[in-house]
């Protein structure tokens, strides 16, 4: 008898797991062209209560799941930290930016000091805690000395282009994760 998808390294797992986004992805969609109005989903959502707001930075970020799910999966290390850094160190950044950005960039008044160092920092660490945990399964084998540069250098390069005043143009949901899929690709290989 097949095994179940869902428990099995089979290529139908993938698409499987991307199942949970894709709703979400439906859900975004829907509401956002207000063909349904799930209130609480845009309260909960967007930060001006429009739903029009579902179909920019949550939509991408839906995208983007099913993208490395799809894409990446399981074997590589590209999509696990291009993941923690827009869920992890972007998601920080925003926290304790608000909270504690004082310090404003010289290059951007909108970002701060605070936001982005932290942003770093989390994306660095939540990504090393994924590496470990996806390595401790057994799905990819690392060389921790290397891995721990790679990682610190695609933490520094999708801090600063999170940084950068661009958001206007290319929303932070976008670049985070594709900055941190081609340096983590560049510098892992796969
Ligand atoms: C609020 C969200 C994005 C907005 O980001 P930003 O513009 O403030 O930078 C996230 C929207 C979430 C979506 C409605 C539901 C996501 C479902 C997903 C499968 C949950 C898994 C997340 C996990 C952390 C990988
Ligand atoms: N590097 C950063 C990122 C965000 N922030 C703060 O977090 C707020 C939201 O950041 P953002 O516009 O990037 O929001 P997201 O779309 O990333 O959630 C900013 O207006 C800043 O107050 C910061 O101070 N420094």
């Amino acid at each position: 008898m097949a095994a179940w998808p869902i428990f099995s390294n089979s290529m139908e797992a993938r698409y499987f797991a991307s199942l949970v986004p894709l709703v979400n992805c439906f859900r975004l969609v829907v509401n956002g062209l207000s063909l349904a109005a799930d209130k609480g989903l845009v309260k909960s959502v967007t930060r001006e209560g429009s739903p029009q707001e579902l179909l920019r930075g949550p939509l991408y970020y839906v995208l983007i799941l099913i993208l490395c799910a799809i894409v990446y999966w399981r074997e590589s290390p590209t999509g696990v930290i291009s993941l923690a850094m827009m869920c992890g160190g972007d998601g920080i950044a925003d926290i304790i930016g608000r909270r504690f950005g004082s310090q404003k960039l010289p290059y951007n008044h909108k970002k701060s000091w605070a936001g982005s160092i932290s942003m770093f920092v989390c994306g660095f660490l939540i990504s090393i805690g994924m590496l470990c945990y996806f390595s401790s399964l057994g799905y990819f084998q690392l060389d921790w000395t290397m891995t721990l540069q790679r990682v610190a250098l695609v933490s520094l390069v999708a801090t600063v282009v999170e940084s950068l005043p661009i958001t206007e143009v290319l929303d932070d949901n976008i670049s985070v994760p594709l900055s941190s899929m081609l340096m983590a690709f560049w510098s892992f290989g796969y």
